[in-house]
């Protein structure tokens, strides 16, 4: 049986007068992938940055294994085993490759659980960028950049992953590599959740997906189902879908 490992219940986000989050409740299971979609400006970015205490919500909580975890800082929200990726991929340009994920991996949490990338080298391995490992960060290509971005962030041993629209900016043959990755992830004890627009990316991704819009959640089950809403086909009416 699947349990929620994170619980978020009537999560507010006011920033001045813009309601970024008016209430949202979602549960993420262990062992699932689980897609947040929503139009430009609907709280998808924001409900990531207060989840990972980069943002105090206004109002709501956030439960971690049952364990209130709301408004705990960014390295405290990391420790418990929260890991996330950026939009923008983040590293030390100047540095190799291989320096990027060792520093990460020296900041790794203590965890009990068994991890299956022990050094970074396997992790380099896992992503599928063990030849570039010498070469600086600063002159990857950004599909590459992206991979490293997915490795730093295994590197903290999360077993959750905050995915921000992962496949920005990647051609098709970059993308299915990237779904394949991340498929692989909940058969490590990871379980998912990644926010996008690109429905084509979601359906190969999930099963189950989650529509944002204007900060409420509109739509939560089923991919197949969600795709067929009347009320997620009127937000995206003449859109993505
Ligand atoms: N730091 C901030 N300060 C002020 N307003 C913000 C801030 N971050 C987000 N907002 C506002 O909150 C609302 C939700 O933005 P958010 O970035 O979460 O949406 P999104 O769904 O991620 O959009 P996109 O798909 O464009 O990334 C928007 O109206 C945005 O302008």
């Amino acid at each position: 049986m699947m349990s929620a490992i994170l619980q978020i219940e009537g999560l507010r986000k006011q920033f001045g007068g813009v309601t970024a989050l008016a209430g949202v409740d979602l549960a993420i299971q262990e062992g699932e992938i689980l897609g947040v979609v929503g139009p430009n400006g609907s709280g998808k970015t924001t409900l990531f940055n207060v989840v990972t205490g980069v943002h105090k919500p206004s109002g709501g909580r956030v439960l971690w294994h049952g364990r209130d975890i709301t408004g705990l800082a960014a390295h405290q929200i990391s420790g418990v085993g929260i890991g996330h990726t950026f939009q923008q991929a983040m590293a030390f340009p100047g540095l190799p490759v291989i320096e990027n994920v060792r520093i990460a991996c020296e900041h790794a949490r203590r965890s009990s659980r068994a991890y299956p990338w022990t050094t970074p080298e396997a992790l380099l391995r896992f992503v599928g960028l063990s030849d570039l490992a010498g070469e600086r960060a600063g002159v990857l290509p950004f599909g590459n950049l992206r991979l490293l971005g997915i490795a730093l962030a295994l590197a903290t041993r999360p077993s959750l992953i905050l995915l921000d629209e992962p496949a920005a900016g990647l051609n098709d043959k970059e993308t299915l590599a990237l779904v394949g990755l991340v498929k692989q992830l909940p058969e490590h004890g990871i379980s998912v959740c990644v926010i996008d627009h690109d429905m084509k990316l979601m359906q190969m991704l999930c099963r189950r997906l989650v529509v944002l819009d204007f900060g409420s959640k509109i739509a939560d089950g089923p991919i197949r189902d969600v795709l067929n809403d009347p009320k997620v086909l009127e937000v995206y009416l003449g859109g993505v879908l």
